[in-house]
């Protein structure tokens, strides 16, 4: 929706006459000159990043009749104009004076420029902030304090700020807290958004409860989630993931309920869920995090030096594993998105219209800074879908035909518990073992080291047979023999800024992406780095990639592999049963939608 065009005169800061001219989705502030001249523009602001405007007393602390108002213009921008970084983005405060003559227009006015920057979003929400005061390189505190809560408040927010005192905290107060929130940010790593996530899930309104949308903070040492909604450039973007939490739109997520046996645990997970290398890289770190998201490329290659096989038997329940068809999907859902406006151009438009605002500080010196579900499911970009009544939540293990089920329960009740899986024929097995014999092993690993891109001329995207053994078992894309370096199931595209993992994640798809690496040898892996961040390890037939609907996992050498990871922390593990809670959880997104890679703005499918 463009914004009509309307106009309000104005008194300035230097008592010359000023218009504010709304048009075409941008304020521009005007000073007017007497003699003819055209007018001066002092600032010219995107709505997108306009926060408040409200008339106020002038003077006095009440109004009188007959006496100028004042008022107040808050936004987010720059105080120069030479083309600085969206990350340096401050509240700009203007305030200007409305004549008399002019309030019954005003009222009309501040309506229409609010009602153009929150596009039907909630204003003034009520944030509820958890500060995690020891993630990443401990700056939370002073991040939150200097840029965070000046923007909130700007934006009229009432904002609920509790510190974490201990690990779990998070959970807790997920778990206990009213829902009266319109969003919960969490100023940390993905830790506590997984904290987060779990706490909501737990409770026995937890349906309800996920309703509540999450929205990150970058201020841990992995942030993946920021990541997947700003991109990499803007992932430590903390005025843009604050703007995040006043304009975000409802992002659905699928969760996973990860069941750990004998023991019958369950956590959820939104992110990820890693064997192999990928743990070893994570939590054999924790002494380098310092380092920030540096010390887990420092893993990666650590790992890749050992390269070992990860033993285990896994069972898939695979929905697709053809590359060139997984990744045709996900772009025509990119060019259909963009078709209908919902996604701006593939650059978040956010990002590129914050360096948009500019103002003329010498001119100005009152603008003060301070310091797959079908897609037709997907709601629309645009719309805050928080004021409709939610989907109903479907978990695999529901049966919604049942007459006897109550409504309320099955919408805003709990998530059913998760039994043990039970894999039929028809799931896939990949078996790491060892078991298989060594010639078998040594041929596969070859004839896996080519890449799909050179070799997909058969047009599935799976291996070639010319170097294949007669023995070997084809498995989708996996061949038995081959060793696992690491296996990495994933929900969102990027699991860290420069790693890609799973570029075809559809977000609520209700579809795990899996990885499994082969072992190969260690310069195919270090190769493989580069590109990574943007997704071009898919294309290498090594890495076996499967959208599946659940899988399990048994570990195979519990003294030598003790721990998996889900979402980064470390769990033992016999065995894990993982299935999907589809769209049951919410971020909060600037675009509506996981932030668009180049990988999913490719053309050619192959590419
Ligand atoms: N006050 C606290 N003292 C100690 N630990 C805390 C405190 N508050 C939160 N935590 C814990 O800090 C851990 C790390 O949080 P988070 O992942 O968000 O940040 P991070 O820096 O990215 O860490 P990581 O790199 O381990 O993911 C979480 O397990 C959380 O429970």
């Amino acid at each position: 929706m463009s914004s009509r065009h309307q106009d309000l005169p104005v008194i300035l800061h230097n008592d010359k006459r000023g218009l504010l001219t709304v048009e075409d989705d941008k304020l521009d502030v005007l000073q007017l000159s007497r003699d003819g001249r055209p007018p001066k523009r002092l600032l010219s602001c995107p709505l997108r990043n306009f926060l408040f405007a409200k008339l106020s007393v002038a003077s006095s602390g009440t109004a009188k009749l007959g006496e100028n108002r004042k008022l107040d213009l808050h936004s987010l921008g720059s105080s120069n104009s030479s083309g600085l970084q969206s990350n340096n983005l401050k509240v700009v405060k203007l305030h200007v004076l409305v004549e008399p003559i002019n309030l019954p227009e005003a009222g009309e006015w501040i309506e229409n420029i609010m009602n153009h920057a929150y596009q039907g979003m909630k204003r003034s929400k009520r944030v509820l902030l958890l500060v995690n005061p020891v993630g990443g390189k401990g700056k939370a505190k002073s991040i939150v304090h200097d840029t965070v809560l000046p923007i909130l408040q700007s934006a009229g927010c009432d904002v609920d700020l509790r510190e974490t005192t201990h690990r779990l905290h998070a959970e807790e107060i997920a778990k206990s807290i009213e829902l009266n929130y319109d969003v919960i940010a969490t100023a940390s790593g993905d830790g506590l958004v997984y904290e987060v996530l779990n706490g909501l899930a737990a409770r026995g309104d937890a349906k309800k409860a996920l309703r509540t949308p999450i929205a990150p903070i970058p201020t841990g040492s992995a942030n993946a989630v920021c990541t997947n909604l700003f991109g990499v450039k803007d992932t430590f973007n903390i005025p843009l993931a604050t703007l995040n939490i006043i304009k975000g739109q409802k992002l659905n997520i699928d969760l996973c309920s990860v069941l750990l046996l004998p023991s019958l645990t369950r956590r959820f997970s939104f992110l990820s869920t890693a064997l192999g290398l990928m743990v070893d890289l994570d939590i054999g770190t924790e002494n380098l995090r310092w380092m920030g998201d540096t010390r887990f490329m420092v893993g990666f290659l650590k790992g890749i030096i050992t390269n070992k096989n990860c033993k285990t038997k896994i069972q898939l329940n695979v929905v697709e594993h053809d590359k060139i068809s997984m990744s045709r999907k996900a772009r025509d859902r990119i060019k259909e998105k963009k078709g209908s406006k919902t996604l701006g151009s593939g650059i978040n438009p956010l990002t590129a219209n914050l360096n948009g605002l500019s103002i003329n500080s010498t001119s100005n010196p009152t603008a003060t800074t301070s310091k797959n579900v079908p897609s037709k499911q997907l709601p629309k970009s645009g719309e805050d879908d928080s004021m409709k009544t939610p989907l109903p939540i479907q978990s695999p293990t529901q049966n919604t035909t049942k007459p006897d089920i109550d409504e309320d329960e099955l919408e805003n009740g709990p998530i059913p518990e998760s039994k043990p899986l039970e894999p039929n024929s028809t799931w896939i097995t990949i078996d790491s073992s060892g078991n298989t014999s060594k010639s078998n092993i040594k041929r596969s690993s070859v004839g896996s080291l080519r890449s799909n891109k050179s070799n997909r001329s058969n047009g599935t995207g799976t291996a070639a047979s010319v170097d294949e053994p007669l023995q070997v078992v084809r498995k989708g894309n996996w061949i038995d023999g081959e060793g696992i370096l690491y296996f990495y199931a994933g929900m969102m595209p990027w699991v860290a800024r420069d790693l890609m993992q799973w570029p075809v994640s559809i977000s609520g798809d209700g579809l795990i992406d899996v990885v499994v690496q082969s072992v190969v040898p260690r310069t195919m892996m270090a190769n493989a780095i580069t590109g990574a961040e943007k997704g071009e390890a898919y294309w290498l037939e090594c890495q076996h990639y499967y959208k599946v609907s659940a899988f399990t996992v048994e570990n195979l050498d519990k003294a030598n592999q003790p721990i998996f990871t889900i979402d980064g922390e470390a769990f033992e593990w016999d065995q894990f049963h993982v299935e999907v809670h589809p769209r049951i959880a919410n971020l909060l997104s600037l675009n509506g939608d996981f932030y668009v890679s180049e990988f999913l703005q490719k053309h050619d499918e192959k590419a």
